[in-house]
């Protein structure tokens, strides 16, 4: 099937945006040290940054044909894969399974989540089993998006080694790629908001360690750092990933590296009357990596780790990185046992414990 993208408006030239660092993926692997210092500066101010040259690009259209052609399925087929109540991730996620704000109202976007080792290990199944789209390009379109979104995170996480004054290896051991874990791609589709102006994503941070997101409409906003309700739209720039740091760095790092406060608003301007679609890898720890700050391995996280933690959540000793994601996910479905207070305590209604 062949879809044509339709020629899409331009993001509004008089909207306020948020400026963000840009990071040269080809410098950063070549240890170009200036990039590596623009990279800390990134991921310890803000926590969100562009990435280019990252050679992921020309491997998303493949990956936004399988979110169509599965996205297009009837409701009935789609929820045969369903990824369930019981704090999965993997599968389909329908539009209004999450709370999108404080107030109880739901998100409008619908998933595709396919999983990391479900797709190198294809065709043998892993975690679960995916629709037939899914399946026709697990080789010729996860794959290789995978492997590319792996490569450039493994090369951040060496980089964010060596400025923590880590071991060689200390974070790299904890996301190994053979390893089991929540890693996944997220193929997200959000139909045109003109007559129904709702929230399309709730503000939440990421529950993993890194994100490399693709879009091409607006719509997605971030909390500037140690403001309550200041969010600014990041414009989509062609050939570049947005990339931020999720919970599992922030809490391993004890704070240093931060993830931020992000959520997803009707696309700006003219740009709402169209679908919105937008892909996700989610670069997660093993799931038996304990979730605590590494604070035997590392003087500056120890320092860190003496100041409270700036997500509000809880985070329970001896946690793995499987517990953290399950307890994040229940926390801001609509079917979760606490409803809506659990998504509350998500955000502490975007007031962080610590402003710094
Ligand atoms: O679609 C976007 O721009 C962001 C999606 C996102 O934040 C998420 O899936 O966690
Ligand atoms: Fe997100």
């Amino acid at each position: 099937m062949t879809v044509t993208t339709p020629t899409l408006p331009p993001f509004p030239e008089d909207l306020q945006t948020q400026d963000l660092l840009v990071i040269d993926f080809e410098k950063l692997a070549g240890d170009n040290e200036e990039e590596a210092d623009l990279l800390w500066k990134a991921a310890t101010e803000f926590g969100f940054w562009y990435m280019k040259n990252h050679g992921i690009e020309e491997l998303t259209e493949p990956m936004f044909e399988m979110g169509r052609e599965t996205l297009a399925l009837p409701m009935e087929e789609k929820m045969k894969f369903w990824q369930g109540n019981s704090g999965d991730s993997f599968g389909y996620k329908a539009a209004g399974a999450t709370f999108s704000d404080f107030n109880g109202n739901t998100d409008v976007a619908e998933f595709i989540n396919v999983s990391k080792d479900d797709a190198l290990s294809y065709p043998s199944v892993v975690h679960r089993a995916y629709p037939l789209p899914v399946q026709q390009r697990m080789h010729t379109a996860v794959q290789p998006f995978v492997r590319q979104c792996v490569r450039v995170c493994e090369v951040m996480l060496k980089v964010f080694e060596r400025k923590l004054g880590l071991g060689e290896g200390e974070l790299g051991e904890r996301h190994r790629v053979e390893k089991e874990s929540i890693c996944e791609t997220r193929c997200i589709k959000v139909p045109p908001t003109r007559e129904r102006k709702a929230t399309a994503l709730g503000a939440h941070t990421d529950f993993g360690s890194l994100s490399i997101l693709f879009n091409k409409l607006g719509g997605l906003q971030v909390l500037t750092p140690n403001t309550r309700d200041d969010w600014k739209y990041v414009k989509p720039l062609p050939g570049h990933a947005i990339c931020n740091i999720g919970d599992t760095l922030d809490l391993l790092t004890g704070g240093i590296l931060r993830s931020s406060y992000h959520r997803v608003q009707p696309p700006p301007g003219e740009q709402a009357e169209y679908e919105r679609w937008s892909l996700v890898y989610f670069y997660r720890p093993s799931n038996d990596v304990e979730i605590t700050p590494l604070i035997t391995q590392s003087s500056l996280i120890a320092a860190a780790a003496k100041t409270p933690p700036r997500i509000p959540i809880p985070l329970e000793s001896g946690t793995t990185a499987s517990q953290w994601f399950k307890k994040r996910q229940g926390m801001w479905r609509t079917d979760s046992e606490k409803g809506i207070e659990s998504y509350i305590a998500t955000g502490g209604k975007y007031e962080p414990k610590r402003l710094d």
